[in-house]
C-alpha cells in the first residue's frame, strides 16, 4: 500500500496556477482531446480506401511527433491552486484532456443528487449496437464516487454491484447517483443509467474513506 500512497501524494499537487492560466490551458488542450475523441468513432466507421487511410495516418504521425516533442512522463493526477480549483484532467470518465472520457460535466443538485447527460459513441460498443457493460460500470463508478464525495464522504470504491436490467443503447444517456447512508468510513451509494426506454443499469456502491487524507470538496461543482 505504501507505493500506492506515495503515488497518490506525488500526484496530488498544488501547482499554483492562476485562474487565467487554467482557463488558457483548458481552452488549448480541451479541444485537442475533443479532436482525438472524434477520431475514435471515425476509426471504427470510416470506409476510406487504401490511399486515403495511408495519407490520414501520415498526418496523424506528424501530429503525434509534434505533440510528443515536449510531454510529461507521469499521469495527470489531481492538481489544484490556492482557490481550491481542482483539476482531474486525466480522469478516464470526465478528464478534460482525456479523449476517452465520455462525460463533460457532472451536475450536483442541492439535495445531493449528482447527474450527467452524456453520449456514448460507437467506440463504446459491447453487444451489437449497445453499450459495453464495463463502460456502464466505468461511468457508474465515477457518478457514485462523486455522490459520496458531494455527500461529505469521499472514498475509494470498495464494492460496486451492478444489475444490468436491459441492454443499454449507444447514444444519448443519463446517469445519476445519490448517497444513501454512511457507516463509519463507509458510504453506501445508489445510482443508475437510463436511456430512451428507461433504466438500463442499476448500481449500488460502497465507498471507503482511506486512512490517508482525501480531498473533500463537497461544495465544488466539479467540471472535467
Ligand atoms: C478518496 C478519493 C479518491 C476519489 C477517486 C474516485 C475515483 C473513482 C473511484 C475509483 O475508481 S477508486 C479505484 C478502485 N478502488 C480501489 O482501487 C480501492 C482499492 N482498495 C483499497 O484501497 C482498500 O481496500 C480500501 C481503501 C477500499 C479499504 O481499505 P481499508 O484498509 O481502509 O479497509 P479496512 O480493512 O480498514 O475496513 C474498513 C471497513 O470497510 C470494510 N471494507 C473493507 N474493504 C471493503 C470492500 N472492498 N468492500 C466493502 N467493504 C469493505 C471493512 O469490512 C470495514 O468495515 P467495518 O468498519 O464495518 O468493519
Amino acid at each position: 500500500m505504501t507505493d500506492a500512497l506515495d503515488a497518490v501524494a506525488r500526484l496530488f499537487v498544488n501547482d499554483g496556477l492562476s485562474e487565467d492560466e487554467i482557463a488558457r490551458q483548458a481552452a488549448l488542450y480541451g479541444p485537442l482531446a475533443d479532436d482525438v475523441r472524434a477520431l475514435i468513432p471515425l476509426a471504427v466507421q470510416t470506409r476510406a480506401g487504401d490511399d486515403d487511410v495511408r495519407q490520414a495516418r501520415e498526418h496523424l504521425a506528424a501530429a503525434m511527433e509534434l505533440l510528443g516533442r515536449t510531454k510529461e512522463d507521469h499521469p495527470f493526477g489531481t492538481r489544484f491552486n490556492d482557490n481550491g480549483n481542482f483539476r482531474v484532467w486525466g480522469n478516464a470518465v470526465m478528464g478534460l484532456r482525456n479523449a476517452i472520457a465520455p462525460l463533460h460535466r457532472i451536475n450536483h443538485d442541492p439535495d445531493g443528487r449528482v447527474w450527467a447527460d452524456f453520449h456514448l459513441h460507437v467506440g463504446f460498443e459491447g453487444p451489437a449496437g449497445h453499450t459495453h457493460g464495463g463502460v456502464s460500470a466505468l461511468v457508474l463508478d465515477q457518478l457514485l464516487g462523486d455522490a459520496a464525495r458531494v455527500g461529505g464522504s469521499p472514498g475509494m470504491t470498495g464494492t460496486l454491484t451492478l444489475r444490468y436490467r436491459k441492454p443499454t443503447p449507444l447514444g444519448d444517456l443519463h446517469g445519476e447517483a445519490k448517497l444513501d447512508r454512511t457507516e463509519g468510513r463507509k458510504a453506501f451509494v445508489t445510482g443508475h443509467i437510463s436511456g430512451p426506454h428507461g433504466i438500463c443499469v442499476e448500481a449500488e456502491g460502497i465507498f471507503i474513506k482511506p486512512h490517508w487524507p482525501v480531498e473533500d470538496g463537497r461544495d465544488r461543482n466539479q467540471t472535467r
